[in-house]
C-alpha cells in the first residue's frame, strides 16, 4: 500500500475498502471455523447459526450491511456477494436446524453447503481483485485515472464515436514553468500544486468528461460529443479562471505560500475517422503551439480534411 502522505481522496479511500474488505473476510473465516468446530464436537449450535436474519448479524454481515465506499457498491460483484452469503447462511441454516431436531444429516447436505461456500469464497476474491484494479487505474499523487486506466476509456469512447460517428473533443494541458514551483518551494508544494489543479479540473469539468494523467504536469482530458469550437471556450474560460485563482502550498521552511499558475491547452478531436493516436499526437502539437505562442494560452489543432 502506498503511504497516506502521498496518496490522493481516491486511491486511499480504495485503499480502506481494500482494508475493510480483508477484515470482512477474516470475520467470515472465524465464524465459519466456530460453526465447524460445534459440528466436528456435536455442540449445541447458537443462536447465531440459525437466526433467519443471522447473516446481517455475522462479522461478515455488519461489513456488507454496513456503510462503504461507491467504489465497493459500485462492483458488478457486489450485489451477487450479497445473495451468496444469503445462500450460505440458509445452508448453514439448514444443517444446524437438522442437527438440532436429531433428523439424519445426508453427505449431499454437506456437499451443497461446500458449494455455497466456494462460490462465495471466489465472490470475496473477486470483489478483492475488482478493487485492486480501481486501485491501478488512479494516479496516487491526484487522484485522476493513470494513463493507462484513461487510454482503456479512449478506446471505449473510440468505438462508441465508430457507431455513433459522432465526434468528441481530446485536450493535452500542461502546467506553465512548473519547474520554477518546485525550485522555489520544493517537491512537496509542487506535488501540491498537482493535486490542486486536478480537483480545480475535476469540479471545472461534467462527471461524464474524463480526466487523466499524461505524465508528470501533463493531463489528457476528454469531453465526449463536444465540439472543438465549445472545447476551446470552455478551456478558455478554465484557463482564465486558473490563472487568477490563488493557490495555497507549504514552502521548503514550512511557511504557508499563495502561487499563482497557468497553464497551456491543446485541443484536437477524436472520431471514426481520427482515432486515439492521431488526436492525442494532435493535441499535444496545439499545446506546445501554445507553448511557443508564450504559454498561457488555448490552441486548437484543425485537422487538413476539416473534420473536426
Ligand atoms: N512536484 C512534482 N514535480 C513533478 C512531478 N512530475 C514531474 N515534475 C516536475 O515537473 C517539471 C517539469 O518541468 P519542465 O518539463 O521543464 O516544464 P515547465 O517547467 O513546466 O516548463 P514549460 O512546460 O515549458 O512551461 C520538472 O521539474 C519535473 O521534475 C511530480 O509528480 N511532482
Amino acid at each position: 500500500m502506498l503511504s497516506k502522505s502521498v496518496q490522493s481522496n481516491v486511491v486511499s479511500q480504495i485503499n480502506s475498502d481494500i482494508v475493510a474488505i480483508n477484515n470482512a473476510i477474516l470475520l467470515h473465516k472465524k465464524w465459519l471455523a466456530e460453526w465447524n468446530k460445534k459440528l466436528v464436537f456435536q455442540l449445541p449450535i447458537s443462536d447465531e447459526f440459525i437466526q433467519s436474519n443471522a447473516h446481517k448479524h455475522c462479522g461478515f454481515g455488519l461489513w456488507y450491511y454496513g456503510e462503504h465506499s461507491l467504489f465497493t457498491e459500485e462492483q458488478d460483484e457486489f450485489p451477487r456477494l450479497g445473495s451468496l452469503h444469503i445462500a450460505l447462511h440458509d445452508s448453514v441454516r439448514h444443517i444446524s436446524l437438522k442437527i438440532a431436531n436429531k433428523q439424519e444429516l445426508t453427505p449431499e447436505d454437506y456437499d451443497k453447503f461446500t458449494a455455497k461456500e466456494i462460490e462465495f469464497t471466489l465472490s470475496m476474491t473477486h470483489l478483492r481483485d475488482a478493487l485492486f484494479g480501481q486501485l491501478y487505474s488512479f494516479d496516487y499523487l491526484t487522484g485522476v485515472h493513470n494513463r493507462q486506466a484513461l487510454y482503456a476509456l479512449l478506446e471505449r469512447e473510440h468505438a462508441r464515436l465508430t457507431r455513433t460517428s459522432g465526434v468528441s473533443s481530446i485536450v493535452m494541458v500542461d502546467l506553465d514553468y512548473f519547474k520554477k514551483v518546485n525550485d522555489q518551494y520544493g517537491h512537496q508544494a509542487g506535488d501540491e500544486v498537482l493535486m490542486f489543479f486536478a480537483n480545480y479540473l475535476k469540479e471545472r469539468l461534467r462527471p461524464y468528461d474524463s480526466i487523466g494523467r499524461y505524465g508528470g504536469e501533463e493531463f489528457l482530458l476528454c469531453l465526449p460529443d463536444t465540439s472543438i469550437n465549445d472545447t476551446e471556450a470552455i478551456m478558455n474560460r478554465i484557463r482564465e479562471d486558473l490563472a487568477a485563482q490563488p493557490i495555497d502550498i507549504t514552502g521548503l521552511d514550512g511557511q504557508p505560500y499563495s502561487i499563482k499558475i497557468t497553464a497551456s491547452f491543446g485541443v484536437s478531436s477524436i472520431s471514426k475517422r481520427h482515432p486515439i493516436s492521431e488526436a492525442v499526437e494532435t493535441a499535444d502539437i496545439a499545446m506546445y503551439q501554445a507553448k511557443s505562442a508564450g504559454r498561457n494560452r488555448v490552441k486548437t489543432y484543425h485537422y487538413k480534411d476539416q473534420s473536426n
